[in-house]
């Protein structure tokens, strides 16, 4: 297939004029070397895209790069033997707008040993309402899980469950046969915490505890949020549960004690999608497509943006607005 000498992408820059991004022309020898060329069809906005995107955080590990950690679409050209032109795949995470150029671009550049062939029972469009958030969502459970996690140690608890990676735990963690609560500072947004699998929704300060144990509340959970919140998660653990600290939303910092780890035996266990291994990450896709698919994937993707509509999202984002996914669609304008 030809493809167009000179095609639209979202970069990055830092340099002598300052930190900027926007949409620029770029050719396919811009971009980052990789054996798999990609025309792309969604991307998905994550919390790391509007730290990237706007430089409030410390993504990207050189400048320029194109930002945007997901991609899906179709292959166009690959001098990888697994992949071949039209099929279907995605990549999340693995560099892109870290060390590479990203998926906010209408070609994509990949390395191959990180391109996953869409499963089975996942469209392209699905896939990027998932993308790292629902990626980290399933990998925090199947950390959990194989840690012994089990439903009938008490409720998980998802806290930022209004946010992307909150909003698909909700409904997968449900589908997997846990109860989950979730935690938000949105109670006014309950009716849509339940709806996508919450069966109760506390509010962020009922949590809130200064005790290094308190009596326990939760089986486990996944923690978005970071700081106090994190601290007063493990302190209502039921025995032997498992915390997945998967975000730093209100804070990177995490000040507790090691009661919860020696007294119950409390797991804290990290969960970083960016560098999971290719095996792993085939597992946690083959899940997400089968029996852990969220059931409520239409109510979640709550906004489509093009290129375009990139920077507006970044703002609402860092601002704790987030309300479900905001996907990128590469024909919407
Ligand atoms: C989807 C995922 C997420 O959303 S995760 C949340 C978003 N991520 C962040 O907010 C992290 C942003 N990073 C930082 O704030 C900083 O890098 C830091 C606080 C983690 C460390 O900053 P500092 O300025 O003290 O040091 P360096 O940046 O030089 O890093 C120290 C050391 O760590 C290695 N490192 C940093 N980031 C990454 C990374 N993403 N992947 C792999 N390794 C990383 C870095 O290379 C340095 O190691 P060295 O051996 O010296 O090279
Ligand atoms: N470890 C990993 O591999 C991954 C980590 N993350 C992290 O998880 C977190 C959530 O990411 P997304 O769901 O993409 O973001 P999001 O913006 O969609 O969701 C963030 C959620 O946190 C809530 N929140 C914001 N400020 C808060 C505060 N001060 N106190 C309590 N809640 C607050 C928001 O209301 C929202 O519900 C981010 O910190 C992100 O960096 C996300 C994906 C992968």
């Amino acid at each position: 297939m030809s493809l167009p000498t000179t095609f639209n992408a979202f970069r990055i820059h830092d340099d002598d004029q300052g930190y900027r991004s926007g949409i620029e022309r770029v050719s396919l020898d811009d971009l980052s070397p990789g054996e798999v060329v990609v025309k792309a069809a969604y991307s998905s906005v994550n919390f790391k895209d509007a730290l990237a995107g706007t430089g409030k955080g410390k993504i990207l590990r050189r400048f320029p790069l194109v930002g945007g950690i997901d991609v899906a679409g179709h292959v166009v050209a690959s001098t990888d033997p697994r992949f071949r032109e039209g099929d279907a795949v995605l990549t999340t995470g693995c560099g892109l707008s870290e060390t590479r150029d990203g998926g906010y671009s209408e070609y994509v550049r990949l390395e191959g040993q990180w391109v996953i062939a869409l499963p089975d029972g996942l469209d392209l469009r699905e896939s990027m309402v998932l993308g790292t958030a629902g990626f980290t969502a399933a990998l925090a459970l199947l950390r959990m899980t194989e840690n012994r996690q089990t439903p009938d140690l008490g409720p998980l608890a998802v806290t930022g469950a209004t946010g992307g990676v909150g909003s698909l735990a909700l409904d997968i963690f449900s589908r997997a046969g846990f109860e989950v609560h979730a935690v938000s500072g949105k109670t006014d947004q309950a009716d849509y915490l339940k709806a996508i699998g919450a069966t109760e929704v506390v509010g962020r300060d009922a949590l809130a505890t200064t005790r290094p144990m308190e009596s326990t509340r939760f089986g486990g959970g996944l923690d978005n949020v970071g700081g106090p919140m994190l601290a007063s998660l493990l302190a209502q653990t039921a025995p032997y549960g498992n915390v997945a600290s998967a975000g730093l939303a209100a804070s990177h910092a995490l000040d507790t004690t090691v009661m919860p780890f020696i007294i119950r035996g409390v797991s804290l266990l990290g969960v970083a999608s960016a560098g999971t291994a290719r095996d792993i990450r085939e597992t946690v896709w083959q899940r997400l497509a089968s029996d852990w698919k969220p059931r409520h994937l239409d109510r979640i993707c709550t906004r489509v943006v093009g290129l375009a509509g990139l920077p507006g999202v970044f703002d609402t984002m860092l601002e704790g607005g987030s309300f479900g996914r905001t996907l990128v669609d590469f024909q919407a304008a």
